[in-house]
């Protein structure tokens, strides 16, 4: 499996004694199995700052010691997915709604490494952004969104009736915005909407390595 290559291509490369942000989705679940493995097998001590609920469990169950921004304000390294790469490393994420606190950890991070399968990667951005939006400000980002050229839907949750409430108890507004000619402007004109946390796009300049899966092995982009 492609984004399996991906996610132990980068479970090598963590080092004993490093603390990383940690992101969130299905290869990082595979990357932090395989990482789990080595910290047995090697008696690692690794510290990490999971980016969801999701991953801070997967984390403990792999005996990494998770910690947070107010122990450590710097980050050796940061493993994350995303849904779309462009050939330019910039990203779109947050399919699984934890794009805010993703970016903080990639933020804080000294480098980013994103880990992805080989249909992920595009020549344009055309994927749907997920923007991370205060429930009180709803209706006026829907409407602000608009005059970006966004068409805004809300995300409804499959298990539950209404909305998708993220790990931070906010709306998730998926975007569409047609392909994304812009990626660093469009990031910075949504974040300016009053209520906007965060939104799933992830310029080149947060990131410093992707690992593209591929059938026999992985492929390297670097910024
Ligand atoms: O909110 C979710 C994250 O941004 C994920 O990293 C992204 O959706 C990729 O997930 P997956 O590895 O499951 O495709």
């Amino acid at each position: 499996m492609e984004k399996a290559n991906s996610a132990k291509e980068a479970a090598r490369l963590i080092e004993d004694g490093m603390v990383i942000g940690i992101g969130s989705g299905s290869t990082v679940e595979i990357f932090l199995n395989e990482l789990g493995k080595r910290i047995k097998e090697e008696e690692l001590e690794i510290w990490g700052v999971p980016s969801s609920y999701q991953s801070h469990m997967l984390a403990v169950e792999n005996g990494i010691t998770v910690t947070d921004l107010i122990q450590f304000e710097e980050l050796d390294l940061c493993v994350d997915g995303a849904d779309q790469v462009d050939e330019n490393l910039n990203c779109i994420k947050g399919k699984g709604g934890a794009l805010l606190r993703e970016k903080i950890v990639a933020q804080a991070a000294e480098e980013v490494i994103i880990i992805v399968d080989s249909r992920k990667i595009v020549d344009v951005l055309d994927e749907r952004v997920p923007v991370e939006v205060f429930p009180f400000a709803y209706g006026n980002a829907v409407k602000e969104i608009k005059k970006l050229g966004g068409e805004a839907v809300l995300r409804e949750s499959d298990r539950k009736l209404g909305a998708c409430i993220t790990d931070n108890g906010n709306f998730i507004l998926d975007v569409d915005f047609g392909r994304i000619e812009d990626p660093e402007g469009l990031e910075c004109r949504i974040n300016c909407i009053a209520g906007v946390f965060e939104n799933g796009i992830f310029p080149r300049r947060l990131i410093d390595r992707v690992i593209v899966g591929t059938k026999d092995g992985v492929r390297v982009l670097r910024n």
